[in-house]
């Protein structure tokens, strides 16, 4: 039997983790799952952090708590997103080390690559330029969290890993008009706009930034395969210092194209303008994904069914879980 922590199985990712982790079990994988809510367990509290991992000793912990928002949310709350990040790593990491786990992987992003990367970005792009100003703080947490993961590996020669996600989308998503990030936004925008009969949707920015959107399915996928990779096979495609691995679908679009797109599926027919005096952030952020691949995952779900299926998960919601108030 393996006992397995999901810290954030209430958000969109460690929801869909967790779902995963069910299926298996129901399929007669002999796993106990272990979750805590946010309420019940504060992530940034270091002596309730450890105090439950002593007394919980899980075999293997999955870190898919964190503090997550979008261009504005960053660029408005940049304390909240480092001091909050830094915080849950360090005490998840720390703490299930002292509690004997072996292993643990946990979810950094594509953020923390420099903004004038080199695109496809790279693993090895890591800490070669300076970060995009608008999610600075948060990706400076992110990173820390990699290098927290390959120092304990180092000093201690436990297993833990790192997987950098592109941005992710689907149901469970926070679909909030300001804190969220685009593609929820946008279905939530241009849903209330066909549904209001307007006739314009204003999109933040210029329309031209680039971004990779990986389907939550996907996501939750790629993490339990990397999860579950045998050790030689995990160090033999990555290296001590340069440890974590991108997941994403390997193709962008502008967020232009993907305003287009959404009207489409939420069958909004008015005009779409832009708000040029909101951030566009990075320009382009794709992921190079050829290490994931050469070891065996690439993602399926592409993104207009993608989005379609979302949109069909949001027209089911009520109002109250869409964390949207
Ligand atoms: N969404 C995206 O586009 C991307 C996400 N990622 C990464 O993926 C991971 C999961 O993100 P995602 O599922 O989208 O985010 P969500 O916001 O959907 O989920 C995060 C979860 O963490 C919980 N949480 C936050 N702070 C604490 C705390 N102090 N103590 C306990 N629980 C806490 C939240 O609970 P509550 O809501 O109650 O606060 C929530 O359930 C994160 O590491 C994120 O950085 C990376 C790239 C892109
Ligand atoms: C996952 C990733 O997410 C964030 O980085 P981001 O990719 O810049 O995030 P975003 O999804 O908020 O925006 C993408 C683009 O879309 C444009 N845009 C248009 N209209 C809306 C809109 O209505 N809402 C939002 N949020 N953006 C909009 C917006 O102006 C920008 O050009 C960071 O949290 C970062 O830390 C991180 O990890």
């Amino acid at each position: 039997m393996q006992k397995v922590y999901i810290a954030g199985h209430r958000g969109m990712v460690g929801g869909a983790i967790l779902r995963r982790l069910q299926s298996r079990q129901a399929q007669g994988e002999d796993l106990q799952l272990i979750t805590r809510t946010h309420a019940e367990l504060d992530l940034t509290d270091q002596a309730a952090v450890r105090d439950f991992m002593q007394a919980e000793r899980p075999d293997v912990v999955i870190l898919a708590a964190a503090k997550v928002g979008g261009i504005h949310a960053n660029n408005t709350y940049p304390a909240d997103f480092i001091y909050d990040n830094l915080m849950i790593e360090c005490n998840v990491i720390h703490q299930a080390f002292a509690a004997g786990v072996r292993r643990l992987l946990q979810l950094g992003s594509s953020c923390i690559y420099p903004r004038e990367a080199a695109q496809p970005m790279r693993e090895d792009a890591l800490l070669t330029g300076l970060l995009e100003p608008t999610n600075e703080p948060y990706a400076v947490a992110k990173i820390a969290g990699i290098k927290l993961c390959e120092s304990y590996n180092r000093q201690h020669g436990v297993d833990y890993r790192s997987v950098m996600p592109t941005n992710l989308y689907g149901p469970g998503d926070n679909f909030h008009p300001e804190n969220s990030h685009v593609l929820p936004a946008l279905i939530r925008r241009f849903h209330e706009a066909a549904r209001d009969g307007l006739d314009e949707v204003v999109i933040w920015g210029t329309g031209k930034p680039r971004r990779e959107f990986l389907h939550v399915d996907d996501m939750a996928e790629a993490s339990l395969f990397v999860l579950d990779l045998p050790r030689a096979e995990y160090e033999a495609n990555t290296q001590p210092m340069l440890s974590h691995i991108n997941v994403g679908c390997g193709q962008d679009v502008s967020i232009a194209e993907l305003a287009a797109l959404v009207a489409k599926v939420t069958g909004f027919k008015g005009r779409i303008t832009q708000d040029p005096s909101k951030p566009d952030g990075t320009m382009r952020k794709l992921m190079d994904v050829s290490r994931l691949a050469r070891m065996g995952w690439t993602a399926r779900i592409g993104l207009e069914d993608g989005i379609r299926q979302t949109y069909a998960w949001f027209l089911e919601q009520p109002e109250h879980d869409l964390r949207a108030k």
